[in-house]
C-alpha cells in the first residue's frame, strides 16, 4: 500500500466526520443560509492568498523539477482561484469589495493559515507538502461526494462543480505522487512527522467548515 493510502485510510473518521458534516450537507441540497456561505467564501479568500504562499515556499524547497513545476503552477492557480471567488462568488452572494478587505481571518482560517505557514518556514519539504495535500484531496473528495447527491438547480453548483472536476482530480493524483516519493525517499521519523501533518491539515478543514457553520468569530 502506497503512503498516501496508507495515510488516507488512518483518518477515514476525519473524513466521515467531513462528508456528514451540515455545512457540506446543507451545500448539496441548496438550503445552506446565505449568509454562511458568504462567511466561508470571504474566508476561503484569505485562505487561499496565504495558501498560494505555503505552496511557492514548497516549490522553492523541492528537490526536483516535478515538484518544483506543480507547487510553482499550484501557487499560480491558487492566487486566480483567490481572484476568480471575488469576481464570481463575491458578486453572486452580495460581498462588497469593502467587506473583503475589511474582514479579518477568523481563528480557523488563521489556524490552518499559520499551521501551513509554520510548516513552510520550520519544518521538511516533506513535511510541508504532507500538510498541503489534504487541501487537494479532501476537496476532490467532497466535490466528488456532493456532486451526485447536489439539488438542481443549486445556489451553490459552481463551487460543487469546481471540486468535482477532472482537472481537480488530475491536480490531487499529481500532488499525491509527488508526496508518495518524498515518502519513500524518507525515513521513518520523516514519514511520521509527514503523517501527522496530514492529519493535522484534515483537522483544520472540518474545523474551516464548521467555524463558517458557525458564523464563528473571535471570542474577545
Ligand atoms: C480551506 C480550503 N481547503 C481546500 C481548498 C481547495 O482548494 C480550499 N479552497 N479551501
Amino acid at each position: 500500500m502506497s503512503f498516501c493510502d496508507a495515510i488516507w485510510e488512518d483518518i477515514a473518521p476525519l473524513r466521515r466526520a467531513i462528508l456528514a458534516h451540515p455545512f457540506l450537507g446543507e451545500l448539496a441540497d441548496g438550503s445552506l443560509p446565505m449568509e454562511s456561505f458568504r462567511h466561508y467564501i470571504v474566508q476561503d479568500s484569505l485562505y487561499l492568498a496565504e495558501y498560494a504562499r505555503a505552496l511557492a515556499i514548497a516549490a522553492a524547497k523541492a528537490p526536483d523539477g516535478a515538484g518544483r513545476l506543480e507547487f510553482s503552477d499550484g501557487a499560480k492557480v491558487a492566487v486566480q482561484v483567490e481572484e476568480a471567488l471575488h469576481q464570481s462568488f463575491f458578486a453572486q452572494f452580495g460581498v462588497s469589495a469593502d467587506l473583503a478587505h475589511a474582514t479579518e481571518p477568523t481563528p480557523a482560517c488563521l489556524g490552518y493559515t499559520s499551521y501551513l505557514s509554520g510548516l513552510a518556514a520550520t519544518r521538511s519539504y516533506e513535511e510541508l507538502i504532507a500538510g498541503i495535500l489534504p487541501c487537494f484531496w479532501v476537496y476532490w473528495e467532497v466535490g466528488c461526494d456532493i456532486k451526485p447527491r447536489a439539488a438542481s438547480p443549486n445556489p451553490y453548483a459552481a463551487w460543487i462543480d469546481t471540486y468535482a472536476a477532472p482537472a481537480f482530480g488530475e491536480a490531487t493524483d499529481r500532488v499525491r505522487a509527488l508526496v508518495d516519493k518524498a515518502a519513500a525517499d524518507a525515513g521513518a521519523t520523516t514519514r511520521a512527522a509527514m503523517d501527522r501533518a496530514f492529519r493535522t491539515a484534515t483537522r483544520y478543514e472540518w474545523m474551516f467548515w464548521d467555524s463558517a457553520y458557525r458564523r464563528e468569530g473571535w471570542p474577545v
